[in-house]
């Protein structure tokens, strides 16, 4: 394995709840290396969003240690960008101004003007947004507001980019486009990318590698399935291919066999 670069070692998540002690993660360990896309996926509610937040800064961990870049995770920060299944843009702000917004922040205390909106500009025309640049979010569609959200993401330059079931919320079709687009823009950035998702078929096509939880409280990583498909990946030619559909069938097996979730 390459050198870890975001690091969760033995990490416990207990939520203090008005019933008492809810115990979500129990030792959770998983190392991702600088460029690589991993995927978590597992039965709803076992605590995959609870992973990323982790990861995010978002929440404390009540045992283990959290890591990126050899720094304890202490807090959010512009190196870890996170994308949730609702964009999350402000609705009284162009696109242009929403991702200029973030740059903003990032940036704004050393560049210039120019070299502000220049990154806004070119993170927005990355997911092929550049057309709407002047529209509100109310002038798109949920597919072009998730882009929109993506190029926000990207326009901080981030370490690590953590989507939480960032296309979950679109059409079968638009989430296929954007999954496509997903791919062109981590190979082109060369992003560490941790995604959350329900889809068996996004995460085998999008992953180098996909991590399984088992079923919560105290949920953990049940096993780790390398995917070892040569990129570029296309999905009509991986359709037909033995080893794609071999790679589909052990993530079902682990969902519905070895971890089915009582009804
Ligand atoms: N702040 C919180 N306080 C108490 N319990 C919480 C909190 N956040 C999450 N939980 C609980 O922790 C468990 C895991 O939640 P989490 O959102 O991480 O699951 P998930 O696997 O992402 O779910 P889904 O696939 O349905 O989005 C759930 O039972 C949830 O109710």
């Amino acid at each position: 394995m390459k050198t870890p670069f975001v690091q969760l070692e033995h990490v416990d998540m207990v939520f203090e709840t008005r019933r008492g002690r809810f115990p979500v993660l129990r030792d959770v360990s998983l190392s991702i290396a600088q460029g690589e896309f991993v995927s978590i996926i597992g039965h709803s509610g076992c605590g995959k969003s609870t992973v990323l937040n982790i990861v995010a800064g978002l929440l404390d961990i009540s045992r283990g240690a959290a890591l990126c870049a050899n720094r304890e995770i202490a807090g959010p920060g512009p190196e870890r960008a996170v994308v949730f299944q609702n964009h999350s843009l402000l609705p009284w702000m162009t696109c242009q101004e929403n991702v200029h917004l973030a740059v903003e922040r990032v940036f704004g205390a050393k560049e210039k003007k120019e070299k502000l909106q220049r990154r806004a500009a070119d993170a927005l025309e990355l997911v092929h947004m550049a057309h709407a640049a002047h529209k509100y979010p109310h002038e798109i569609s949920g597919g072009m507001k998730q882009r929109v959200g993506i190029a926000r993401a990207l326009s901080m330059e981030p370490k690590v980019l953590l989507l939480d079931e960032p296309f979950g919320a679109l059409d079968a079709l638009t989430r296929a486009h954007l999954q496509d687009e997903l791919l062109r823009i981590t190979a082109a950035t060369g992003s560490t990318v941790v995604m959350v998702t329900h889809d068996v078929d996004e995460a085998v096509l999008l992953s180098d590698r996909i991590v399984m939880m088992t079923n919560g409280p105290a949920a953990t990583v049940g096993d780790i399935l390398a995917v070892e498909l040569p990129r570029p990946r296309d999905r009509l030619e991986l359709a037909d291919n033995p080893q794609y559909n071999h790679y589909r069938a052990e993530v079902l097996r682990f969902l519905h066999q070895r971890h089915a979730k009582a009804a």
